[in-house]
């Protein structure tokens, strides 16, 4: 991202949710972006994903100027290059566990590559279950189908937004764990918004939001330096 602004409304009541953004996301690493509520974090990840305009600036995927894309061609590039995982994780209740997990290449045409899919099913757990409908699923096991759903395509970034934000610690820490072996193991990138310094703490890279801004960075964060770094921007906010 590069000078990214993104204002919502006008006039008096403009609310200028990012303010000058500048953000590279290596390939191959894992990212929390972190801030209080209302800095814009949400809003960042919208507009890297492609779900949502920058007012000005400008977010390069590899070498793609999103802005330079209309409409359809931004569906057709989030469904080949993103991937999604949502805290609600957003699974269809009438596809089966594997219908759930195939279901960007169907969207696609895509025919699925069988040794990836088994091996993603087993990276996330889920091997003897692809039968299953969601209802059958506890909430940690919803949100693995929601990971090899993001990751079945291969996709070049996936973005998370408060993955862990709905499943309880230890569900959330097995869930985390996950994510860091994609990146790992799979050369994954993802790049994930959470409020958890628990969650900052499986990743490369946190970047702090406040006010729009990022106004701090740090390498091979851990949860006590990232909580710190958190009740500052609060006490500032
Ligand atoms: N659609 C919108 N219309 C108007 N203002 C918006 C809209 N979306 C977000 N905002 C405002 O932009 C600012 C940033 O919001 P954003 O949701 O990105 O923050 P956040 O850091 O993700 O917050 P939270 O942690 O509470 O989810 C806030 O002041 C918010 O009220």
């Amino acid at each position: 991202m590069r000078d990214v602004t993104k204002q919502y409304g006008r006039g008096p009541a403009a609310v200028r949710a990012l303010d000058g953004v500048g953000l590279d996301i290596p390939p191959g690493t894992f990212t929390a972006v972190m801030g209080p509520s209302g800095s814009g974090k949400s809003t960042l990840l919208h507009c890297a994903a492609g779900l949502d305009r920058p007012t000005s600036g400008s977010v390069l995927l590899g070498g793609t100027e999103l802005a330079d894309l209309g409409e359809a061609k931004l569906t057709v590039l989030r469904r080949h290059r993103i991937g999604f995982v949502f805290q609600a994780f957003n699974l269809l209740p009438s596809l089966t566990v594997e219908q759930n997990i195939t279901l960007p290449l169907r969207l696609d045409n895509r025919p699925a590559d069988p040794a990836w899919l088994r091996q993603i099913v087993q990276q996330v757990g889920l091997t003897g279950r692809l039968g299953r409908w969601p209802s059958q699923l506890s909430g940690g096991q919803q949100q693995r189908v929601a990971i090899a759903r993001a990751l079945v395509t291969r996709p070049e970034v996936v973005f998370a937004d408060e993955p862990t934000g709905a499943l309880d610690p230890d569900t959330a820490e097995d869930v985390l764990a996950l994510l860091r072996r994609a990146v790992t193991d799979l050369h994954q990138t993802v790049v994930m918004v959470t409020h958890d310094p628990q969650a900052a703490a499986h990743t490369d890279h946190a970047v702090f939001l406040a006010d729009g801004r990022i106004v701090d960075g740090m390498r091979a964060p851990d949860a006590d330096r990232v909580r710190e770094v958190m009740t500052t921007l609060r006490r500032t906010a």
